[in-house]
Formats: C-alpha cells, structure tokens, sequence
C-alpha cells in the first residue's frame, strides 16, 4: 500500500475552556428535551466567503442570537429557510467536558433523531448546492459519513469517504493533521476523484480548521477544485475558516 503523509499547519488558536461550567462532574445536564441539556447560546448564520461574494452581509436585527442577511432570504424557494434553521440548533445538544475537560461537545445525533430536522438539514445544503455542478461529495469520518451521503445522492454527485488511518483497503493519499483535542490523520482512495472534478466537502462541525483542511488537500492532490467546504455547526472562536486555503465556508449554526 503507498501511503504519502502531509501535515497541514497548526491551528492558530486551540479550545479555551468556557468561563463556567456549572456541572464539572457530570457531561449532561437539563434541556427543553428532558433527556437533552440546554442549548449553549448558538447563533444562527448561513454567513460564508461566498455569500459575501453575492450579498452584503446585513444583520436585521430579529434578536441579539440570531443574525440574517439578505442573501438568507433568497437562498430559499419560499424564505423558509430560517425557521429550519432555529429548529435544527435546538436539536443539537451540548455535552460539557467531553471527550475531555473543558471541551463543550457539540452533539450531532440529538439532532439525527428528529426526521423532520435531519431532513431540512439535508435539505438546506441540497438547495444551495444542486446547480453548483459538483460531481464530488467527499466526507469525513466519522459525522461527515451522515450528512455526506444524502447530499450526494440528491444532487446526482458520487459520494466519496475520508477515512482515519488504515481503514481503506486500497492505495491511498494521507494528510496528518492537528485537533482542537488531539492529532489524526485523514486518507483517500487513488483514483476515487478525477483530475478538474468540482468537489464539495461536508462534516459535521469545524472546529479549528484542521480536518477540513486535510481534506482540501488530499482533493487538491488528486487534481479536483474544492468549490466549498460545508458542515453543520462551526465553532467560530477557534477561527477554523481561516485554515481552508481561502475557500469558502457555508455552516448552518455557529456555537459559542
Ligand atoms: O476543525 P477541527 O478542529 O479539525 O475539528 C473538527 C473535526 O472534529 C470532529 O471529528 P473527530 O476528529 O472528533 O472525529 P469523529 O467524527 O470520528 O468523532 C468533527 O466531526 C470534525 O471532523
Ligand atoms: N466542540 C466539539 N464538539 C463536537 N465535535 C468537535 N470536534 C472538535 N471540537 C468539537
């Protein structure tokens, strides 16, 4: 098996711990759900390099957590988009302290057991996506392999996986890199993406940048064009979107 190994650049900042946390024994606390702790502050965006490219970003002021622009409205046939997205961020759970101390978990599969939420997630990046001439949707492992997968299917674009070290059973391309809680490694298949396919990148959250950006380089090895990288949740204090070579980010909810 080749495996050539790249380390991407350190994270300009790592994790700060939040100023309190009120329960540092336990990773669960209360929640409008009554399995589910609350909601952190989440701030509501669809604020990316490429929106800016189309519209000013013009917050209208609707309350001091969530932020809309004008170009929000237009992303949706039916300006329906922002009460999905107000659903889908009191879907997600926080869990402090794990995987270790001081880490505020942002907890995706709270949000997977409500079709209706899953659902408009999907469908909210199938819509900006679909006429954007992708024939590559590459996901990373773990969460991206939930939120990749029907996106790909939707659009028409094949569906290709980023995996830890040693899962894939054919010759691949490796790119290390380092986490907000750690260091990993991401791989892809040779021959799984064509030299001047556009791709689009899709996990769930982006903390500090670092996995996102092993997977544009290992597409960018390959020879595709990243068009855009997209995730779920982005951790906006860890300034991750600065990593990504310049290319744009498109997150539903920013947590704080
Ligand atoms: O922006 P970064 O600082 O690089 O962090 C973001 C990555 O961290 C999480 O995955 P994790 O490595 O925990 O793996 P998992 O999905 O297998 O749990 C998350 O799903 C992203 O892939
Ligand atoms: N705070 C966080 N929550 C969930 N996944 C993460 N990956 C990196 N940081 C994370």
């Amino acid at each position: 098996m080749l495996s050539l190994s790249f380390l991407c650049s350190e994270p300009p900042s790592l994790y700060k711990p939040p100023q309190s946390i009120s329960d540092s024994s336990s990773r669960v606390s209360t929640h409008p759900f009554p399995f589910l702790p609350p909601p952190q502050s989440l701030r509501v965006t669809s604020a990316s390099p490429a929106n800016k490219l189309k519209t000013p970003r013009k917050p209208i002021g609707l309350s001091p957590f969530l932020h809309y622009s004008a170009s929000d409205f237009t992303m949706s046939a039916c300006n329906g988009e922002n009460p999905r997205i107000d659903d889908i961020k009191t879907k997600i759970r926080v869990v402090p302290n794990f995987p270790k101390p001081g880490i505020m978990f942002q907890d995706i599969t709270t949000l997977l057991l409500d079709p209706k939420a899953f659902k408009d997630t999907i469908d909210l990046f199938v819509e900006r996506y679909k006429d954007k001439n992708i024939s590559v949707v590459a996901g990373i492992e773990a969460r991206g392999f939930i939120f990749g997968p029907p996106i790909a299917l939707a659009i028409g674009a094949k569906f290709v996986p980023l995996r830890k070290p040693r899962k894939l059973p054919g010759e691949v391309i490796s790119e290390e890199y380092v986490l907000e809680y750690g260091r990993d490694c991401l791989e892809m298949h040779v021959g799984a993406v064509e030299r001047s396919e556009r791709a689009l990148v899709v996990d769930d959250l982006v903390a500090t940048g670092g996995t996102l950006c092993a997977a544009i380089n290992l597409l960018e090895r390959a020879g595709a064009e990243v068009v855009e990288c997209a995730c779920v949740i982005e951790l906006p204090d860890l300034k991750g979107r600065e990593r990504l070579k310049g290319k744009p980010l498109y997150i539903l909810v920013e947590a704080h």
